[in-house]
């Protein structure tokens, strides 16, 4: 490859705060034991909150009439909008039936988890979003208990617009619970939840490694990490756009990386020309924010030719992949790791992450390599199904009884004679045995 770099990413000083997973062994262990307790007593001390932890129909009915109506009625567009996607992503899951010889016959059923456990972060911004990403989604499955958690702002509670968007998206259980508490609530069944068979939703790093150390005996989606964004974008492109789409997402954090990668000298530089004031414009702390992330992990990468470029964000593999350029077509049809993909100008990632439909939750650091983000296929369990009739019988049981003795494996052998036994006499009528 012949790839230049303009501007290379640093990368971030060692975090202070360590290793997150001593910290959450220790209070997953607490909350284990202790339960309710030990959940209070996180909520008090880490997020200042010693009021009720199970919110009432009442309380949520409360906070409803303190958000705007305007800011309700465009939740309630992006809730239809990932619902419908949702639906569609359901209607594609399917169950079937096949007959693979005469007499063996053999399916496929999705079956929804019986319950679900959704994360709403609620520490730095109010992720009203991620409310109607995790809930409508598992709503859409067909999952029939949904409980939801969120951290409580102290004196206050949960962010009444994070109430409206989870119970708009049909939450059955709302607890003002957040970090590792609130994650052990979900995977425990405190407060009168259901232990969930999943946890879902983005979190910050307690999260996430609550997440990763409770996985095995409870499913989790994926393991998130923080939100990194890519713009493909070629002479084509509008510079000062494609700079507010790289700072928009800086914003998200110090340790979110973006990426620029071109084959246009000149549009580079002048992105680049225009990152300082796009960050400026931003209102503190997220001009901090945008500022440390791209300044420590923010890249230019300049390329010879679209192939190169696609080559590159493949090897990113990043959450968000937003092309600028020229024959979107080509784009879609080439790009092949990505958690979500954002084609032409008009489209952009802030529109993905609050109301467009696909859902927002998505692999990060790299992880859209082997996977994609949260569907309602996370939901669903595809199990398989089998039944064999008569004229299957004879060839079946020779080839598993032959196979079973080549491995050792008497007892399974016999099984399949036993079946075979049972069908001489029906074989022998039929001129077969
Ligand atoms: N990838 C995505 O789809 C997506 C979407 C939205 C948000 N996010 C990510 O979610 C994260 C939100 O993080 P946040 O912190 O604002 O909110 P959060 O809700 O994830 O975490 C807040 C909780 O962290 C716990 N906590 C804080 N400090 C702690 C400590 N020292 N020890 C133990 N627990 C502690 C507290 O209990 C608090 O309730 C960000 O990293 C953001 O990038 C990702
Ligand atoms: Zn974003």
């Amino acid at each position: 490859m012949s790839i230049t770099v303009l501007k290379s990413a640093p990368g971030l000083e060692v975090s202070a705060q360590g290793d997150a997973s001593d910290v959450v062994q220790v209070m997953l262990a607490r909350l284990k034991l202790e339960g309710e307790v030990a959940a209070r007593d996180y909520a008090a001390r880490l997020d200042g909150w010693t009021g009720d932890i199970v919110v009432t129909s009442e309380q949520i009915a409360g906070a409803c009439d303190q958000v705007p109506e305007d800011l309700k009625s465009q939740i309630r567009y992006a809730h239809d909008n990932i619902r419908r996607f949702a639906e569609a992503q359901r209607a594609s899951a399917l169950d079937f039936q096949t007959e693979l010889r005469p007499g063996l016959i053999a399916g496929q059923k999705q079956i929804p988890l019986a319950a679900a456990g959704a994360y709403v972060p609620g520490g730095r911004y109010a992720h009203i979003a991620s409310a109607l990403m995790t809930i409508t989604t598992a709503r859409a499955a067909g999952v029939p208990r949904i409980t939801a958690v969120s951290p409580p702002q102290p004196g206050r509670g949960i962010h009444p617009a994070i109430l409206y968007a989870m119970s708009l998206a049909g939450a059955d259980r709302i607890l003002a619970l957040g970090g590792v508490q609130g994650v052990a609530a979900l995977a425990f069944g405190l407060f009168g939840a259901p232990p969930a068979d999943i946890l879902v939703g983005p979190g910050n790093q307690f999260v996430a490694e609550a997440k990763r150390q409770l996985f095995g005996p409870v499913g989790i989606d994926m393991f998130a990490g923080p939100t990194d964004s890519l713009v493909i974008a070629d002479a084509t492109a509008d510079p000062l756009t494609v700079a507010w789409d790289l700072v928009g997402q800086a914003e998200h954090g110090y340790n979110s990386p973006v990426w620029l990668v071109t084959d246009d000298r000149t549009l580079a530089e002048t992105v680049l020309a225009h990152i300082p004031a796009c960050i400026a414009e931003l209102p503190e702390p997220n001009r901090s924010s945008a500022q440390a992330a791209w300044d420590a992990l923010g890249e230019v990468i300049l390329c010879v030719n679209r192939e190169e470029m696609a080559a590159t964000a493949d090897r990113y593999a990043p959450e968000h992949l937003h092309v600028q350029a020229a024959d979107l077509d080509w784009w879609r049809r080439r790009l092949s790791a990505y958690g979500s993909l954002f084609l032409g100008e008009l489209t952009t990632v802030a529109f993905g992450d609050k109301a467009s439909g696909p859902n927002h939750v998505l692999p990060t650091s790299g992880a859209a390599r082997y996977t994609g983000g949260l569907s309602v296929h996370k939901f669903l369990k595809t199990v398989t199904w089998q039944q064999v009739e008569p004229r299957a019988l004879p060839e079946l049981a020779r080839a598993t009884a032959v196979i079973s003795r080549a491995e050792g494996m008497e007892g399974h052998a016999r099984t399949a004679d036993i079946r075979l036994e049972k069908l001489r006499p029906v074989l022998r009528q039929v001129g077969n045995g």
